[in-house]
């Protein structure tokens, strides 16, 4: 269990650059009243001067993933199911995260299911996995990985099946400009991999099915 929690405990593989020596918040705000400047704003008008405190405040509490260790949160398990092993489905799980490539929003959903394997998590704890990572800078694709890889590695059940589906401001404010567009991505794991009946009825459950 140490050594899987120290593998998603930042710094971790997950990070390509962590962090630990991190600016000071004076120094974060100060970052924050060039973009200002940048933006072609004037930083000292009466109603930006404290937006650079607000900002980095903001910035702690929507990268706050940085300082929590997922594999963590999946650390209390239950064994009392009465027996139960099938399929157990968390479904639309709504998160915000930010794309790692311009710092703008991804807005979406995750659905992540598992087959235990004699011991099941609280089911707030899924979420509260999925809040994390997407509490990091992101692509969607590494988040997916993410979410399915830790609760394969620490619960090591059956097999595990996460469906992100999101919409990029990215695509949506800028460049492109396509609003309403989603993009989905899944990852499955054991029975799920090696079995597409699993991955139809997951899917299925997802859409509102009885699977
Ligand atoms: N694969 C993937 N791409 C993403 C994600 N979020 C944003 N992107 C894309 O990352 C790409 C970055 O492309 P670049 O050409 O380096 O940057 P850019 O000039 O800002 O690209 P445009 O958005 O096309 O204007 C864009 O195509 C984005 O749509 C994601 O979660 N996954
Ligand atoms: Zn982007």
């Amino acid at each position: 269990m140490d050594a899987v929690i120290k593998k998603f405990m930042p710094p971790s593989a997950y990070m390509e650059k962590p962090v630990t020596d991190r600016p000071t918040e004076a120094e974060a705000e100060a970052a924050v009243r060039t973009l200002l400047r940048w933006t072609g704003d004037n930083p000292d008008r009466e109603g930006l001067v404290d937006t650079p405190k607000r900002v980095v405040k903001a910035y702690r509490e929507m990268f706050g993933g940085y300082d929590k260790c997922p594999a963590e949160e999946l650390g209390r398990t239950f064994e009392e199911v009465a027996g139960y092993d099938d399929l157990v489905l968390v479904k639309d799980i709504t998160f915000h995260s930010h794309c790692e490539h311009h710092m703008v929003p991804i807005i979406g959903k995750a659905h992540v299911g598992y087959l235990p394997d004699g011991k099941v998590v609280g089911l707030s704890k899924i979420a509260r996995v999925v809040d994390i990572f997407a509490q990091r800078l992101q692509t969607q694709e590494a988040m997916t990985a993410q979410i399915a890889g830790v609760i394969q590695d620490v619960l090591n059940p059956r097999g595990v099946a996460v469906m992100v589906e999101a919409e990029h401001m990215c695509m949506a404010m800028r460049g492109i400009r396509k609003e309403g567009s989603t993009t989905l991505t899944s990852t499955f794991t054991g029975v799920f991999k090696d079995t597409p009946e699993e991955q139809v009825r997951f899917v299925t459950m997802v859409r509102g099915g009885r699977g």
